[in-house]
């Protein structure tokens, strides 16, 4: 069900229902009357809730859809820095509702302003948006070493700089980044409405870095979701962290009280990687090696050796040639917990195809985003096993990467992202 109002809605009441919001208690009150709403997302239309302890959008069960982008912050002044979240956070409880970004709208105010909404999303549902932020490495210390906002001794340990993994073909340019937003939802146009609109709201104090459209998840984050596929035509998500293993979720995924720093207790670290994938050489294997390859069947998804998608994997395994049933240098083996201390992720990512390479390729892969509650004993033992030994290396490359401290949700109607990170 979408929130009580729905953007139609707020066309229909016209600036008259609005402007009485306003008059009544100001635009602070209207806007707590907002973010106050009873929201409900459990169908594809309906909106997810926007206050929380945790930010929406990470264990909220995968959308369909993803645009995600990275801003560096172009103003030096930490009190704009301040004022833009504010602002942001508003709107994106506006617009996780299923409303337009600002109060007056796209249409209702006067002939003479620009909008304070863009318009596209007008008449379409919240389409379970969610909006995610983090925080990236340069936000507390830039490039040339300088802390612009009085925050480097805030930074976490566990945002350190990502290690150059073997085979990595990184781009700078589209990678990093001093704030990220990652928006789902069912729907691209409203994902893509939301990202523009908070662009429109940062104008003079941020500047776009780089942006990712993805168009079919790569992962369940919930066990009331199907697994979906991969570009590769494999199951994927099926040994994911998932919203309901909420024991798993403290020891994995979100930052302990003791965990440090006290502002990102309850919150979580994003690793982003921008994978290609070489589908074309892919489909010229045989189904026997790629299932090989990932130590997993293509048709039900189950482990090699056994018949269920969620039976448990044997690594001990092996079989009458005396090899192992699922091959040392399978992706599911060198990335399972067993050969990594431990370590799981809650995986996020989305496919993608960015036109084609001019090779006679499409430019086709997975934007991998696993969230963690310390990157350092999570995605780099992880990933640093995949990059020695992984035989799906052959057929992918890392061409960007990002690292994000993604702090707590917004609690109440005042609080707002970050609001800790910069309290006195
Ligand atoms: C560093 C972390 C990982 C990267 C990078 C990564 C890339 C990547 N993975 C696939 C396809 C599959 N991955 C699967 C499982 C899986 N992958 C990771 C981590 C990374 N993958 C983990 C932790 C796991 C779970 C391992 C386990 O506990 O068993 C699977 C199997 C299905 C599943 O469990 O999800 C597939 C398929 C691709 C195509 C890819 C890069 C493009
Ligand atoms: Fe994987």
């Amino acid at each position: 069900m979408a929130g009580r109002f729905s953007r139609r809605r707020m066309l229909t009441v016209g600036g008259a229902g609005v402007a009485g919001a306003v008059a009544a208690g100001g635009a602070g009150a209207w806007a707590r009357g907002l973010m106050a709403e009873e929201q409900h997302g459990s169908e594809a239309g309906g909106a997810v809730a926007f206050l929380g302890e945790h930010q929406a959008g990470i264990t909220t069960p995968a959308q369909d859809r993803l645009h995600f982008v990275a801003f560096d912050v172009t103003t030096d002044k930490r009190a704009d820095l301040v004022d833009l979240l504010r602002e942001w956070t508003l709107a994106a409880a506006r617009l996780t509702a299923g409303h337009d970004a600002g109060p007056v709208g796209a249409v209702n105010g006067s002939p003479e302003a620009p909008p304070d909404d863009t318009g596209e999303a007008l008449g379409l549902p919240p389409s379970g948006l969610t909006l995610t932020v983090g925080f990236g490495p340069t936000l507390f210390r830039d490039a040339g070493g300088r802390d612009r906002f009085g925050i480097a001794d805030r930074k976490p340990a566990a945002l350190a700089d990502l290690p150059h993994f073997r085979g990595d073909a990184l781009d700078p340019a589209t990678g990093g980044g001093d704030i990220c937003v990652q928006a789902c939802a069912h729907d691209p146009q409203v994902a893509v409405h939301a990202i523009r609109n908070l662009a429109r709201i940062g104008f003079g104090a941020v500047s776009m870095r780089w942006s990712q459209l993805g168009f079919g998840r790569t992962s369940s984050t919930s066990r009331a979701q199907a697994t979906p596929r991969n570009l590769f035509g494999f199951k994927d998500g099926t040994a994911n962290l998932k919203a309901e293993d909420t024991a798993a979720l403290r020891q994995h995924l979100w930052v302990q009280a003791g965990d440090g720093p006290a502002w990102m207790t309850g919150g979580t670290y994003l690793v982003t990687r921008k994978i290609r994938m070489m589908i074309e050489t892919w489909d010229r294997t045989s189904l026997a090696e790629q299932e090989a390859i990932v130590g997993r069947t293509k048709g039900t998804g189950a482990p090699l050796g056994k018949r269920g998608e969620f039976d448990e994997l044997n690594l001990a395994a092996t079989g009458a040639d005396g090899k192992q049933v699922i091959p040392a240098d399978s992706h599911v083996r060198l990335a399972h917990p067993d050969t990594n201390g431990g370590a799981r992720l809650l995986r996020r990512g989305y496919n993608f195809v960015d036109g084609s390479d001019g090779l006679g390729r499409l430019g086709a892969g997975l934007f991998f985003m696993a969230y963690q509650r310390d990157p350092r004993r999570q995605f780099v033992p992880i990933q640093t096993s995949l990059a020695r030994n992984d035989a799906m290396n052959e057929y992918l490359r890392h061409v960007s990467s990002g690292l994000y401290a993604c702090p707590p949700g917004v609690r109440t109607a005042d609080d707002f992202w970050g609001r800790a990170l910069f309290s006195s």
